[in-house]
């Protein structure tokens, strides 16, 4: 049987010492789709991002890839059965080339990290590898460049290749463009749709341009809850939608005085 949904929760709930952070959520990510995750400051985006990547354990509720539980796994087993977080935490070490640091990415797939000892010659074929990777993401030019001399945008795209040496059927992205200038953001957003081909994306993302290019399916999350759910013409015409930004607005507003 095939599962129509690669991933889905069922009554996600977090709650912090009393306070309902994630109240009852149930996604359904379909296979092939880039699905956003939407909504206003405090909404709980993050909070279901870091519950579906084994950031945070839920209250209740449960998380099932390909209709399996994985609610009690840990990040490191479901990397192994394809979910990959990226984004935000620095997959990349500093003081490394760009090559460098997608072999890394590599040898951890293969079981085989840090194996100092190996010589130079067994290395050659994760090369090849890691150079393909670099192609698929546009560094091509970039392979011998240290990561920390490297401009924001391109560090980014070079995060990209390290989760696709992970092999990953669904990509976990916490707002990709974020921190970015327009003519990153542009590339970025065609790198996920180029990378998108042939996986899932789950993506938080605050800006609602790039979520209307890219995203087939939106979850609009408000107060913990998903508030409306549907491709983004629907969502961003729900007067519900709406409101909810609005008074995120006005009490950002009246907040800051
Ligand atoms: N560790 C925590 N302890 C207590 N409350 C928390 C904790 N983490 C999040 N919260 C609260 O849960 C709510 C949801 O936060 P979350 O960061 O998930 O929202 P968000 O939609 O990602 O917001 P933003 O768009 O501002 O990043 C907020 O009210 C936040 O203060």
């Amino acid at each position: 049987m095939t599962q129509e949904f690669v991933l889905e929760t069922r009554g996600l709930t977090k709650e912090f010492r009393g306070f309902t952070a994630v109240d009852d959520v149930n996604l359904q990510v379909r296979e092939g789709h880039i699905h956003a995750l939407i909504g206003p400051n405090g909404a709980g985006k993050t909070t279901v991002f870091n519950l579906l990547t084994k950031f945070l354990p839920p209250t209740r509720g449960e998380i099932l890839y390909r209709g399996r539980p994985i609610t009690a796994m840990r990040a490191n087993e479901i990397a192994r059965l394809g979910l990959v977080r990226s984004f935000q935490i620095s997959a990349v070490f500093a003081h490394m080339t760009a090559l460098e640091n997608v072999r890394v990415a590599l040898q951890r797939r293969l079981g085989t990290s840090f194996h100092f000892w190996k010589s130079e010659r067994s290395l050659e074929p994760l090369d090849e590898r890691a150079l393909a990777l670099l192609e698929e993401v546009g560094l091509q030019d970039d392979a011998d460049v240290l990561t920390v001399e490297m401009p924001y945008g391109r560090k980014r795209a070079l995060e990209v290749a390290t989760t696709l040496a992970l092999e990953p059927t669904v990509m976990l992205l916490d707002e990709p463009t974020q921190g970015m200038g327009a003519e990153d953001v542009d590339r970025i957003v065609e790198l996920i749709r180029r990378v998108s081909t042939g996986r899932t994306v789950l993506m938080v993302e605050h800006n609602l341009g790039v979520v209307s290019r890219l995203c087939d399916r939106i979850s609009v999350l408000a107060r913990g809850a998903v508030l409306a759910e549907g491709d983004y013409a629907s969502v961003s015409k729900d007067p519900r939608v709406r409101e909810a930004y609005m008074g995120s607005e006005a009490a950002e507003e009246e907040a800051s005085g």
